[in-house]
């Protein structure tokens, strides 16, 4: 049996979500039905859960909410009236944001979670009206009901082992499942969402539970490709991909699956298979554990921008025991995460995610890095771009990294940073952000372009 994903461009329109029943329908072993809220329908458009964070603020700061509301409902209302829906739909929709709006926004994080999770919970029941409309036998589950238990992070939440086991006992349902994805409940019943993009993970989650034999995830393109398509023109698709390969790409930049959907589904080895919901013929792309075949060294590269680097030094930082234990405490006791941590013998740079820091923070880690750690230089620097090549084959390769640092130096770019991952299927760069773009198109004509003879 199979779990299936629908993404937020596959349920976004009325018409997207008739392609999506004609995919169900297709084929009896898709059981499970996971899905987005809608999302854009076109380049300029608004993904419904960026209008719920909207309307979320509103009402944080007291403001008019009706329009924004409206904007919301709007969505599904024109869906609802594309499937032949009845009202009831919508006024169910409606209630429940109005529950939502209204209920206490002492804590923030819960109300702000419980808005944008409407997004999902509320399609999810869309749909399964719609499949029951159409003489599917489905039925909507709550997360709430099912068990889908979490920790108590805001906004990104991870599940415990034992949502696990309780999604499992889905697995005995008569019915097809429409399952929202995106969120989960605390074991006290408080309502936590996954990071942006985070309904791949609820998928994996599901799959892994159910022990599901394919976790499908429906998108907008054929496949996932070596390389963003929206900065390299038709690059080579990926037909098969392994999940350390899909985990460091997704990670940095490949959006197309969110990283953290990769775990459930490499520890209950399921294999997972990236599909089109416009084009459901095409084969797609297939992450599994191993590759069989030949296969070229790199099997893609990714850019992501939103780092920024601490730079910090001291004279004989080489000969300092615990000197760089107690840098990443001092991050850690300001909860930030970091990335990578290149050295040399009087120096370190911690690589971050800036969307970790305010500048309240930055000054007091700088203060306590020169204060405590007695640091002679200590700054923070932004508008940094990671690039990642990925590739199994790449640790029997030798020259791979100069070739792609020769690439970089072909852009005049400097390069800032470089880490060859210690899994060794990943070499990172550190580049500006500003050259971003045109570094990746280089790597990308040096790795796969083909090379034209004569
Ligand atoms: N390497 C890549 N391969 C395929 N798509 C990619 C890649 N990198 C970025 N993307 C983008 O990911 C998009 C699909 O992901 P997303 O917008 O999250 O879809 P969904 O709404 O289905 O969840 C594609 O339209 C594409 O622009
Ligand atoms: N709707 C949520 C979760 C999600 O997974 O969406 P999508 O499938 O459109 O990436 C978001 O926008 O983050």
């Amino acid at each position: 049996m199979k779990v299936s994903k629908f993404g937020g461009t596959s349920v976004a329109s009325a018409d997207q979500i008739k392609k999506v029943a004609a995919i169900v329908q297709s084929d009896r072993s898709r059981k499970f039905i996971v899905v987005s809220a809608p999302g854009k329908r076109f380049d300029s458009d608004k993904k419904v859960t960026d209008l719920l964070i909207d309307l979320a603020s509103a009402a944080l700061n007291h403001e008019e909410v009706e329009t924004k509301l409206s904007l919301v409902l709007d969505r599904y209302k024109e869906i609802a009236l594309g499937l032949d829906l009845e009202q009831t739909i919508c006024d169910v929709i409606e209630e429940d944001l109005r529950l939502r709006i209204s209920s206490d926004s002492s804590d923030v994080e819960y109300f702000v979670d419980n808005i944008k999770a409407s997004g999902e919970d509320n399609n999810a029941k869309l749909i399964s009206t719609y499949f029951t409309s159409i003489g599917l036998r489905a039925q909507y589950v709550s997360p709430k009901t099912a068990g889908l238990i979490v920790n108590d992070f805001p906004e990104r939440a991870l599940a415990l082992p034992e949502a696990y086991e309780n999604l499992s006992e889905l697995k005995n349902s008569n019915e097809i499942v429409v399952f929202p994805g995106f969120f989960g409940f605390t074991k006290g019943g408080l309502l936590r969402t996954f990071d942006r993009g985070g309904s791949d993970i609820s998928g994996s989650i599901l799959a892994a539970s159910v022990h599901a034999d394919l976790y499908e995830n429906f998108t907008d393109v054929d496949s996932v490709f070596c390389a963003n398509p929206r900065v390299v023109n038709d690059p080579v698709e990926i037909e098969e991909i392994t999940y350390r390969e899909m985990r460091e790409l997704s990670y940095a930049g490949f959006s197309v699956f969110h990283d953290e959907a990769l775990m459930p589904v490499y520890k209950a080895r399921i294999p997972v298979c990236i599909k089109n919901t416009n084009n459901p013929s095409a084969p797609g792309t297939k992450i599994v554990a191993e590759r069989k075949g030949k296969h070229r060294p790199i099997t893609g590269i990714s850019a992501d921008s939103g780092f920024s680097i601490l730079y910090v030094s001291k004279y004989l930082m080489n000969r300092e025991i615990g000197f760089g234990r107690k840098l990443l405490q001092i991050l850690e006791e300001e909860l930030i995460s970091y990335e990578h941590t290149p050295s040399g013998l009087d120096d370190i740079s911690v690589i971050l995610r800036s969307h970790q820091l305010t500048a309240e923070k930055e000054r007091r880690i700088i203060k306590r890095v020169k204060e405590e750690l007695h640091a002679e230089e200590a700054h923070f620097r932004h508008e940094f771009s990671m690039i990642v090549v990925v590739g199994e084959g790449m640790n029997n390769n030798t020259g791979l990294a100069a070739r792609a640092a020769t690439a970089i130096s072909r852009t005049g770019s400097n390069i800032e940073m470089i880490n060859q991952g210690s899994s060794e299927v990943s070499l990172s760069f550190g580049v500006h952000r500003s050259n971003e773009n045109k570094i990746l198109q280089e790597l990308y004509n040096e790795f796969f372009a083909p090379v034209s003879v004569g």
